[in-house]
């Protein structure tokens, strides 16, 4: 019995006005429209620090060294079809320029701002924490 658990990688991209990098969900995907933390799902074989750096790299065309991903905090979200394990990584520092590589929009937002942007339900509790840290 029980639900299967999801473990998604997910990162707090921080620019050095100390805003807060987020990526909007595309159409025809779950939940499309919010906005999200960038990262993705664990492949087989992957920790979750292998996973976002080839995240960011697949998704915004940066390159992250594994030292400057540093562990901040989990969502732990029950969804009705899986169970939502996400640790949230915060990284400060990367080589390259963030872009949009699968063409999603993409914000900066000031942590005061954070609530503007309606986010998936396994977020919300992260908010507070980022505020309280930037
Ligand atoms: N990357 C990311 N995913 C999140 C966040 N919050 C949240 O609930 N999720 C969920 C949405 C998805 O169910 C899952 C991430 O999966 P994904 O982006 O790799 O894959 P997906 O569902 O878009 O699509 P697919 O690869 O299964 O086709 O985690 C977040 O802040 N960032």
């Amino acid at each position: 019995m029980g639900v299967a658990l999801v473990t998604v990688a997910a990162c707090a991209l921080v620019d050095a006005d100390g805003r807060v990098l987020l990526a909007q969900r595309p159409e025809g995907k779950p939940m499309a429209g919010l906005w999200e933390f960038p990262g993705g799902k664990l492949e087989a074989g992957e920790t979750p620090e292998e996973t976002l750096i080839r995240e960011l790299n697949e998704e915004l065309g940066i390159t992250v060294r594994q030292a400057c991903l540093a562990p901040l905090t989990f969502a732990s979200h029950a969804y009705e079809r899986f169970h939502l394990l996400m640790p949230l990584y915060i990284c400060r520092r990367w080589e390259g320029i963030v872009q949009p590589m699968e063409g999603q929009a993409l914000k900066w937002a000031e942590p005061k701002r954070l609530r503007d942007y309606p986010m998936p339900p396994a977020d919300e509790p992260l908010i507070p924490m980022l505020i309280d840290l930037l």
